[in-house]
């Protein structure tokens, strides 16, 4: 199977790079050619040699990309991919979020829902920094049923080293990690800090809870039913004491964030329903002004 990964980042990076040294057949789109990969992770470090290309360049259509850049880049990266989309080829989204798959399924045939967990980062010299355990991938056809494109990638994940799931509940997968990196890059960016810190304050995990709680009532309108603020609580707490959201550590570097993708899409979500989130507002409405103020 041929696989492109598009986002040589944090996490097309991690995952693209497990699945090259797996011995799949892996290409990644980058924005500026390079054939070096270099990961320095809790499950080991790989430096790799990778085939890479750049938009515009002539190749066949794949058999599945993995699509792995920020959503703010999404609507180019979906032009940049559209000549390597043949009729047989699955277009596999681990962005965080839930509206973009909207996105992708207006324009391409085939199209899975899927969510990674994984904390990694791009360092100083371009390499990946995966900090803590978990490293896994959720996927599935969205409307649940099972398939033969889904499984071949399930076959393919399975001989890589990271975790993968195929479920046939994907929406409610997707909508369960939505949720949680909502409230978590919402409480460590309002904090600036990592969950540890948060949870050693005096209100700490009464706030993380609280936040949670207000995403579960906008979320459940779209009617999916999703984990208890408490089961979040304990993902989080999982993740160990240095945990910080992507979000966060991209603010510590002045870059954008997906503050309109994520707490923005449920603020609508919210003032359409009439439901009260004043938590997720003021969430919002900080990394608003984080925006403004890195614009200059
Ligand atoms: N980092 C994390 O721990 C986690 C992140 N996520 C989610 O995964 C998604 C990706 O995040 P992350 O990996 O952190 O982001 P990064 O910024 O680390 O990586 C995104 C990559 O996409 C590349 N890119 C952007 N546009 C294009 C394009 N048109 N063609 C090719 N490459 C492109 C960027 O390239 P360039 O270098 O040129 O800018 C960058 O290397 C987000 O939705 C995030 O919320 C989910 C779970 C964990
Ligand atoms: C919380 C975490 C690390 C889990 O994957 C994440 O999704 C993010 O920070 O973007």
């Amino acid at each position: 199977m041929r696989v492109l990964v598009v986002g040589k980042g944090a996490v097309g990076g991690y995952f693209g790079g497990r699945l090259h040294d797996s011995g799949a057949d892996v290409t990644f789109l980058v924005r500026r050619k390079t054939d070096d990969l270099q990961v320095q992770s809790v499950h080991g470090d790989m430096t790799l040699k990778i085939k890479s290309i750049v938009s515009g360049e002539q190749v066949e259509p794949f058999d599945l990309i993995i699509m792995s850049t920020k959503a703010y880049h999404l609507k180019q990266a979906i032009e940049d991919i559209a000549p390597y989309v043949g009729e047989n080829t699955t277009v596999l989204p681990l962005l965080n979020g839930y509206y973009h798959l909207a996105q992708l399924q207006e324009r391409f045939p085939h199209v899975l829902g899927g969510l990674c967990f994984i904390e990694s980062t791009i360092g100083p010299n371009g390499e990946i920094i995966q900090t803590s355990k978990r490293h896994d991938i959720i996927f599935g056809e969205i409307d649940g049923q099972k398939s033969d494109k889904a499984q071949k990638i399930s076959d393919l994940f399975s001989k890589a080293q990271f975790k993968s799931v195929l479920t046939d509940d994907v929406k409610t997968a997707m909508w369960n990690k939505y949720v949680f990196i909502t409230a978590l890059s919402g409480i460590t960016t309002i904090m600036y800090t990592s969950m540890g810190s948060i949870q050693e304050s005096p209100y700490g995990t009464e706030l993380f809870r609280d936040l949670l709680a207000e995403i579960n009532a906008v979320a459940e309108t779209e009617g999916v039913q999703v984990y208890s603020p408490e089961k979040n609580v304990e993902i989080a707490t999982a993740m160990g004491p240095k945990m910080k959201a992507s979000m966060l550590r991209d603010m510590e570097k002045g870059l954008p964030t997906e503050a309109d993708h994520l707490q923005g899409e449920l603020m609508k979500l919210a003032e359409k329903h009439g439901i009260s989130v004043p938590l997720l507002k003021m969430t919002y409405n900080r990394l608003r002004i984080y925006e403004v103020e890195r614009l200059g």
